[in-house]
């Protein structure tokens, strides 16, 4: 708690100047208004709803990791998901700690790296499904084929071979449901749980359906106890504090959490690629020219990831310039003092790695798409929280390392074997939820890769 006399309120920006474009392209009307107070403490005025925007580097390490013990993750957003993930891993407090402490050593880069091989042969075997989708020329939809992979990656890692083709079947579409059903409520979050709105039916009919077909892989696992190495296996063998087992209701929501956390983030983000190659088309030569050469028409596996380099520069620049985790919040415990501006108690504190990352004061050109800002000797001085697509702190996304190598073998996989080209190549905007996605389809056809002697 900071009582400093000196302190001073926050400029405030009323709704009204976010409203001329917010109906037409709210994404653009409230990047515009984040980039041009250039890294200063906002407080954006909406009414009763006044949350503070912080997006220098500075303050967003002070409220992450430097006073974080001072910003909950609750309120705003985190109550609208309580439904579906309950209290677990995206909580906060002592079940949250708990949470990670049960987590962590799964994801580990360690550990991660272990399970490469088996996400390598289902990223290979979502290719090939994909490769017939776009057989002779027919036209396949990005956002649906991301997800093919991205999904069937995921599940993998997450219940091994235990979950039968009807419980996939019931899984992936009750999560694309989840996630378009919740924008009302991410976007209304001081309407109460009580009062209906638009989407709610359809959120609580999919996270039954969600519990409906993992709660019997938790059940089925628990009774063959077989040393699985499937994230769901090694819940079931984890003890926790008191040395008991985890309930099923902590495993679900674990589980169901992670899932959430790492579905929709990694498809959109995979999304974003193609049209910000076929916009960069010298990036897009080098990239071919590192893959063909690490890869060529081998399967991709493990060992081709650590010369991947340019590839790794692609994703790190994909995330700066589209972090599709583009908002989220805190609630301020504890009244604060940040860089001499006063925050009180109960105030909502929001951070934008969309923003942060498109402030020309640190990344010049910021519109831009450069993977050179990722050459090591480019990205040694930048601040730590310059870049924050996976959040920072105590709370930093535990799926960074499945999303690194996930990212790269899937972008490898397809470039290995394809050209995509868009079928159309207007400038393709976005369109915010949970997370920051294209607006409208994608379509794209692939152009196979031809080598002498090696048809793709
Ligand atoms: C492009 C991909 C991804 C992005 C941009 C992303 C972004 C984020 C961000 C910004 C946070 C911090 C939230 C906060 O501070 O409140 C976070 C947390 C988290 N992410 Fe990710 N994530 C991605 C992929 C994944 C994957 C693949 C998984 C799981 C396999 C995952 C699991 C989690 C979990 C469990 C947390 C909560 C950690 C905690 O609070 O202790 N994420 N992620």
């Amino acid at each position: 708690m900071s009582t400093d006399p000196r302190a001073r309120p926050a400029r405030t920006v009323p709704l009204r100047r976010l409203a001329p474009g917010f109906l037409r392209d709210p994404l653009a009307a409230f990047e515009k208004v984040g980039t041009d107070a250039s890294g200063e403490i906002i407080r954006l005025n909406a009414g009763t709803f006044r949350p503070y925007l912080v997006t220098d580097p500075d303050h967003v390490q002070h409220v992450l990791r430097g006073n974080s013990a001072n910003y909950r993750r609750k309120g705003m957003f985190w109550n609208a998901l309580e439904r579906l993930l309950g209290d677990g891993i995206l909580g906060d407090g002592p079940t949250w700690e708990h949470s990670r402490r049960n987590l962590q050593p799964v994801f580990t880069s360690r550990n991660v790296t272990s399970l490469t091989e088996r996400m390598a042969e289902t990223v290979n075997q979502a290719v090939d499904q994909m490769a017939w989708r776009g057989r002779s020329g027919r036209t396949v939809e990005a956002s649906q084929e991301m997800n093919s992979v991205v999904n069937q990656t995921v599940i993998k890692i997450f219940f091994g071979d235990r979950i039968s083709q009807q419980g996939n079947a019931l899984l992936v579409p009750a999560f694309e449901t989840i996630v378009h059903s919740i924008a009302f409520r991410l976007l209304l979050p001081f309407v109460p749980n009580a009062v209906p709105l638009p989407g709610d039916r359809a959120f609580l009919r999919s996270v039954k359906t969600v519990d409906s077909v993992v709660y019997p892989v938790i059940r089925e696992v628990r009774r063959l106890d077989d040393g699985g190495d499937d994230v769901i296996a090694t819940l079931c063998r984890v003890r926790g504090p008191d040395g008991e087992p985890l309930t099923d209701r902590q495993i679900r929501d674990d589980v169901v959490s992670m899932l959430g956390a790492g579905t929709e983030t990694t498809s959109v983000a995979l999304t974003w690629l193609w049209p910000a190659l076929e916009a960069n088309p010298e990036v897009a030569e080098t990239l071919y020219e590192e893959i063909d050469r690490v890869v060529g028409s081998d399967p991709v596996g493990p060992q081709h990831l650590p010369d991947l380099e340019y590839t790794r520069m692609v994703i790190q620049e994909l995330l700066r310039l589209f972090p599709v985790g583009w908002l989220f919040p805190r609630t301020a415990v504890g009244s604060d003092v940040i860089d001499g501006v006063k925050i009180e108690a109960g105030a909502t504190m929001l951070f934008s790695p969309l923003i942060t990352h498109h402030l020309e004061s640190i990344w010049p050109d910021p519109l831009t798409f450069d993977p050179e800002r990722f050459r090591p000797e480019n990205a040694r001085n930048r601040h730590r929280y310059a870049y924050f697509p996976f959040g920072g702190g105590q709370h930093q996304c535990l799926g960074m390392h499945v999303f690194n190598i996930e990212a790269q073998l899937i972008v490898a996989a397809i470039l290995s074997r394809f050209r995509p080209k868009l079928t159309d190549p207007r400038p393709v905007k976005g369109r915010i939820a949970a997370t920051v996605r294209p607006r409208d389809k994608i379509g794209m056809t692939l152009q196979p890769v031809i080598r002498t002697g090696h048809p793709a």
